[in-house]
């Protein structure tokens, strides 16, 4: 049984008196969800002696260290107390033009530093127009899928590019099916064990109105939320959602 798993991105938002909002959502989790919040490189050690939950960061560098001006090192983030990072987000597959091999090498990354990893896919909404959601994702998660993927470490988030900050929302059945499509790519990769163990969240536009539904949806086990993960009065609700 795969436990729920709620996580925030709070993208290039926040700072230090923002941190408040830490404490309230930590007030806020349960223990029967999983709760984390990654933030800016900047805020993560004061967020992670303040949280009493899971503080990641939003990007690594694939690289333990060297000549990378302005990047940050998987060792870095977790010295400064992250567990885990978010790699591949839409943003900086699309901002950064990030490949499924970068993002593959930042989850390895991760993995060798002792971080969990979500790892993030998504289409376009020409793709999902064109009929072809399902088999750019499913490659996606192919081909930036790390060595030793395990439920252990591992989330695949799936995040509709169209979906995200627009308030447009998939529906409970497109996520359904996309979800199923992407836990049979890795049933095939990894084995039943190994692939059934890994948990799927859906992000785009979760809110406290459509969390409900999203969060028992067949094969998600969880969401990955950006703009209401910002305030505690937005975010706890969503947790509350995921139990029960
Ligand atoms: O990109 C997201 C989380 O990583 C989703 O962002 P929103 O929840 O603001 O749509």
């Amino acid at each position: 049984m795969r436990r729920k798993f709620v996580a925030g991105n709070w993208k290039m938002n926040g700072n230090l008196a923002a941190l408040t909002e830490l404490q309230a959502i930590a007030a806020a989790a349960d223990p029967r969800v999983d709760v984390a919040v990654a933030v800016p490189a900047t805020l993560i050690h004061p967020a992670a002696q303040r949280a009493g939950f899971p503080i990641g960061a939003e990007d690594v560098h694939a690289a333990d260290s060297g000549a990378h001006t302005g990047c940050v090192s998987a060792s870095m983030i977790k010295e400064a107390g992250a567990a885990f990072s978010i790699v591949g987000h839409s943003e900086r597959r699309q901002g950064q033009k990030e490949t499924d091999a970068d993002v593959k090498a930042k989850a390895e990354a991760c993995h060798r530093h002792g971080l969990d990893a979500i790892l993030c896919v998504g289409e376009t909404l020409e793709q999902r127009e064109a009929g072809q959601a399902e088999q750019v994702v499913t490659a996606q998660v192919r081909a930036s899928l790390p060595e030793g993927a395990s439920g252990d470490w591992l989330a695949i988030a799936y995040e509709p590019i169209w979906a995200i900050g627009t308030g447009e929302v998939a529906t409970v059945a497109d996520v359904e099916a996309m979800h199923a499509a992407i836990r049979g790519a890795l049933v095939a990769a990894l084995g039943a064990e190994q692939g059934g163990a890994i948990r799927l969240l859906y992000g785009g536009s979760v809110t406290a109105d459509n969390a409900a539904g999203l969060l028992h949806a067949a094969e998600v086990d969880g969401a990955l939320v950006g703009g209401a993960s910002l305030t505690a009065a937005k975010f706890a609700p969503i947790i509350a959602a995921a139990i029960g």
